[in-house]
């Protein structure tokens, strides 16, 4: 498991570690850590041209003292002091090292720029010059790095407001901050580099997790020599109408490809012909009104995709949510309950996986805000609505009360493509159903889609290429052999 903290619960770690050693330790491992990074990145240290971005804080000071030590190496290390003030230690290494202050126009010209203008101190949006900076070196030819953050990204929520530095690498001190795993901060780091302080033993409970394949390995039922197709786990999927096919043929397809026991799918005739003639595995029932009972037992409904908004799919989710087993709600469902919230008062666990527009339904928020700032809408949707929330997009995340919001980081781009949320909910419902906890089951679907994309995306040239949505059902055996 990745793990991930807010400035707040790095600050307080940061604190009690200190207490136990001298004076300037932290800060010269963290400084010692980047130096050797960003030594790493350069064909070689002697005679390369590396500019400095300091800020007033103790995260110029890193960028200082690491300037110093590259210096010390020939580098030619070339500080701008953008702050009000400046961390006087770290000046004062630079300068002994040979290092020296310039002006803005050395970014230019700059192997190697070090973003050390704002850290975990930073708040709201960038203020000048920290701003021009900032997209000076994202439009210079040097690499980027950052020092603990990008300059301009919320460390503890990954929310950037205005402008950001946009580094090719990202190192960071002690521990992972949410803003590093969450977009849009996320796509401002680069690859992320941990150096390590010794923080590990005062980090308290994280407040972001994300799986790894070896976390995913290990939740994921696997039948085992006594198993039968109803003890593996029955999914009832509810999707499709007579307008609306493939949404059921996919979420069919991600059900069964991610090894359901059995799939009970019921809809509108059309649909049910469709996902028959694709899936003969699944058992289908063409519904008469809204009723379930006759579709037989199953330990999860997958219900939504596709379903339609109209009365007659109204009646039919309320029958779904009247059961006693855990549902996920997707799609034309989570419509149905934005417009009538008192449907999620049930006795089992109720998942939902909305997108940003969904979610935007659900709260009531614009779909801008929640894009901004996605952690902060993820959590107050599981306390407005007492469920399990999955929300999609570039990063997904998924939080339950009391619990580490988890962060999916399997994905790719070209996952967004028609259809493809369609098969995600097929894969949590066949978790769901196997016995998984909501939480799990579409944390690890999220991982297993992801890696199911990317594989069918990666052709025989390695490079990416477009994808369709049953592709990612198609891959997904081969992932789950992998893991
Ligand atoms: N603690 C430790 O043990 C260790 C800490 N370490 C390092 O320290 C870093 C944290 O240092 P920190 O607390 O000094 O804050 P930091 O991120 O440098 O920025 C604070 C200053 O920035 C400014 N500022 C803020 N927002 C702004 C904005 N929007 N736009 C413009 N300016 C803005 C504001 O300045 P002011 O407005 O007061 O001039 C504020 O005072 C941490 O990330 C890591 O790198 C490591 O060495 C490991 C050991
Ligand atoms: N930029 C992106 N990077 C990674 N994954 C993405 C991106 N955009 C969308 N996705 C993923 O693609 C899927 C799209 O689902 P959804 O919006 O429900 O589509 P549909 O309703 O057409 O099935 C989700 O799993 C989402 O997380
Ligand atoms: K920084």
């Amino acid at each position: 498991m990745r793990t991930a903290y807010t400035s707040d619960q790095i600050r307080t770690a940061e604190r009690a570690l200190m207490a136990t050693v001298p004076e300037g330790t932290l800060m010269r491992r963290a400084a010692t850590g980047l130096s050797v990074v960003c030594a790493g990145l350069l064909p070689g240290v002697y005679g390369s041209r590396v500019v400095l971005l300091v800020g007033s804080g103790d995260n110029g000071g890193d960028a200082l003292y690491a300037g110093a030590r590259l210096a010390r190496r020939g580098a030619r290390v070339e500080a701008i002091l953008a702050g009000s003030r400046t961390h006087a230690g770290g000046l004062a290494a630079l300068l002994d090292a040979g290092g020296r202050t310039a002006g803005t126009d050395v970014i230019e010209r700059a192997d190697l720029i070090v973003d050390g203008l704002v850290g975990i101190g930073g708040a709201g949006e960038l203020r000048e010059p920290y701003r021009t900076l900032a997209l000076a070196a994202g439009a210079a030819p040097g690499l980027v790095v950052a020092v603990d953050v990008p300059s301009g990204v919320d460390a503890s929520t990954g929310r950037v407001d205005g402008e950001a530095v946009r580094a090719q690498l990202t190192v960071t001190f002690g521990a992972c901050k949410n803003g590093l795993l969450v977009d849009p901060g996320r796509s401002f780091c680069g690859p992320v580099e941990l150096v390590d302080i010794g923080l590990g033993p005062y980090l308290p409970d994280p407040d972001v997790a994300s799986l790894t394949d070896d976390d995913v390995a290990d939740l994921l039922p696997r039948p085992e020599a006594e198993s039968d197709k109803y003890r593996r786990g029955v999914l009832g999927i509810v999707a499709g109408s007579d307008r609306f096919t493939g949404a059921a043929v996919l979420a069919v397809g991600g059900a069964i490809r991610a090894g359901a026991g059995l799939v009970r799918f019921a809809s509108a005739e059309t649909a049910v012909r469709q996902v028959r003639n694709r899936w003969p595995e699944a058992i289908t029932t063409v519904l008469d009104g809204p009723s379930v009972a006759e579709v037989g037992r199953v330990q999860a409904w997958v219900l939504g995709p596709g379903m339609g908004t109209g009365e007659e799919a109204v009646a039919l989710a309320r029958a779904v949510l009247a059961t006693d087993v855990p549902v996920l709600v997707d799609a034309d469902g989570l419509t149905i309950l934005a417009n009538d919230r008192s449907l999620l008062r049930r006795s089992a666990p109720t998942v939902l996986t909305p997108h940003a527009g969904e979610l935007s339904r659900l709260l009531d928020v614009p779909r801008e805000r929640i894009e901004a700032a996605r952690m902060e809408h993820v959590r107050r949707a599981v306390a407005e609505l007492g469920a399990i929330v999955l929300l999609k997009g570039s990063t997904t995340l998924i939080a339950e009360q009391d619990r580490p919001v988890r962060v999916n980081t399997t994905g790719t781009p070209w996952l967004a493509t028609g259809g493809t949320g369609d098969v995600l909910s097929g894969i949590a419902g066949t978790l769901l159903s196997g016995g998984l906890s909501g939480y799990d089951a579409v944390s690890c679907a999220a991982h297993l889609h992801g890696l199911a994309a990317q594989a069918a995306s990666t052709g025989i040239s390695g490079g990416h290429g477009p994808i369709a949505a049953m592709d990612v059902a198609t891959m997904l055996p081969q992932v789950i052999r992998s893991l």
